[in-house]
C-alpha cells in the first residue's frame, strides 16, 4: 500500500523524499555559503551524489553564493524563481496523490466478497448498473420514442446527447490519462470499453452528476424526489470507491466533469427544429 508515510522514509540518509524527484531539507540544517568543493566534502563521500544534491535542492543552490547565484551575487538567481513554483507543485500533487491511494485502498471495504464489507457487495454492483451507460442511453432512446409531446421528445433527444457526449468525452480523457484502476479492483464490471480498464476519471461519477443535474432541471420533481436524485448520485459515487473500482480524486474528477459537461448540453442544446434541420439535410 502506498502511504505518506512509506513514501517519506525512503533514503538511507533519512531525508524525506516525495514522487521520487523533489528532496526536503530541513531548515535547521546550517546551509554551507563557501565553495562548492566544501560542500562537497561535507556532504559525504560519494562526490558525485553530493554534487546531485547540491544542484538538486533550491534551498542550496540559493546559499551557495557566487558559483551559482546572480552576477551581482545579490539576491537568488532568475531561475530559481522559475524552479521554485513547480516543486511547490509537485510536492503538493505527490502528498496529494499518495493521500488519494492511501484513503482509497482503505475505503476499498467492498473490493471483495472477503472485504470486510464483501456482504454489501452486491448492492454496490446494483447501484454500479443504475449508473452505467446502457440503462441510461436504452432508458432515453426508449422514452425519445415513447414520448408524444413534442417538449418531451426535446428533453430526451438532449439527454441523449449528453449521454454520448459523456461517452466520447470521458473516453478521451481516460485514454489521455491513462491511470490504472486500483490494484485492488476485481475487473468484473458489465459491458466496458477498452479504455474502461483506466480509471480516471469515473465515467460513473460523470454520468450521475450530468444526469443528475439534467434531471433537477428538466423534470418537475416534488422535493422528495430531488433529494432522492442527490442521494443517488452521492452514492454512485461512493459505490465506486467502496468497491475498489476507483481512486477518491478519480470520483471527485469526476463528478466536476460531469457538473461541466451539463453546461455544455445546455450550450449545445437540440431543438425540434434543429433536429428535424439535420435530418432534412441528412435525407
Ligand atoms: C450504445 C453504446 C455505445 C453503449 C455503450 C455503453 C457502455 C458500454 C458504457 C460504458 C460504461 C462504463 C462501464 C463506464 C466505466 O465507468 P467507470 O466509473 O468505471 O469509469
Amino acid at each position: 500500500m502506498h502511504s505518506p508515510k512509506a513514501k517519506n522514509t525512503g533514503r538511507r540518509d533519512g531525508s524525506p523524499v516525495l514522487g521520487g524527484s523533489f528532496e526536503f531539507v530541513p531548515l535547521t540544517k546550517p546551509v554551507n555559503r563557501s565553495s562548492p568543493r566544501h560542500l562537497l566534502q561535507r556532504q559525504g563521500s560519494d562526490p558525485t551524489t553530493a554534487r546531485l544534491r547540491a544542484s538538486e535542492s533550491p534551498l542550496r543552490r540559493r546559499g551557495s553564493g557566487s558559483s551559482t547565484g546572480s552576477a551581482s551575487g545579490q539576491g537568488p538567481p532568475e531561475e530559481d524563481g522559475i524552479r521554485l513554483n513547480p516543486s511547490l507543485i509537485g510536492i503538493s500533487l505527490s502528498s496529494l496523490l499518495a493521500i488519494d491511494l492511501w484513503l482509497s485502498k482503505r475505503l476499498s471495504v467492498c473490493a471483495c466478497e472477503d472485504s470486510s464489507w464483501g456482504s454489501v457487495r452486491p448492492l454496490m454492483k446494483l447501484i454500479e448498473v443504475s449508473g452505467h451507460g446502457i440503462p441510461w442511453l436504452a432508458g432515453a432512446a426508449y422514452s425519445l420514442y415513447k414520448s408524444d409531446t413534442a417538449a418531451g421528445q426535446e428533453v430526451m433527444l438532449n439527454l441523449l446527447v449528453g449521454l454520448l457526449l459523456d461517452l466520447i468525452l470521458v473516453g478521451i480523457v481516460k485514454a489521455v490519462v491513462r491511470r490504472r484502476r486500483p490494484a485492488h479492483n476485481q475487473m468484473d464490471m458489465f459491458a466496458t470499453f477498452s479504455v474502461d480498464r483506466y480509471s480516471f476519471p469515473s465515467g460513473h461519477a460523470t454520468r450521475a452528476a450530468m444526469c443528475g443535474r439534467f434531471l433537477l432541471a428538466h423534470l418537475v420533481l416534488a422535493a422528495p424526489l430531488r433529494v432522492l436524485v442527490l442521494l443517488w448520485v452521492g452514492l454512485v459515487g461512493l459505490s465506486r470507491v467502496l468497491l475498489g473500482r476507483h481512486n477518491v480524486t478519480d470520483v471527485l474528477f469526476g463528478f466536476w466533469m460531469g457538473y461541466c459537461q451539463y453546461n455544455l448540453v445546455e450550450i449545445l442544446w437540440f431543438s425540434p427544429q434543429t433536429l428535424q434541420g439535420l435530418l432534412g439535410h441528412l435525407a
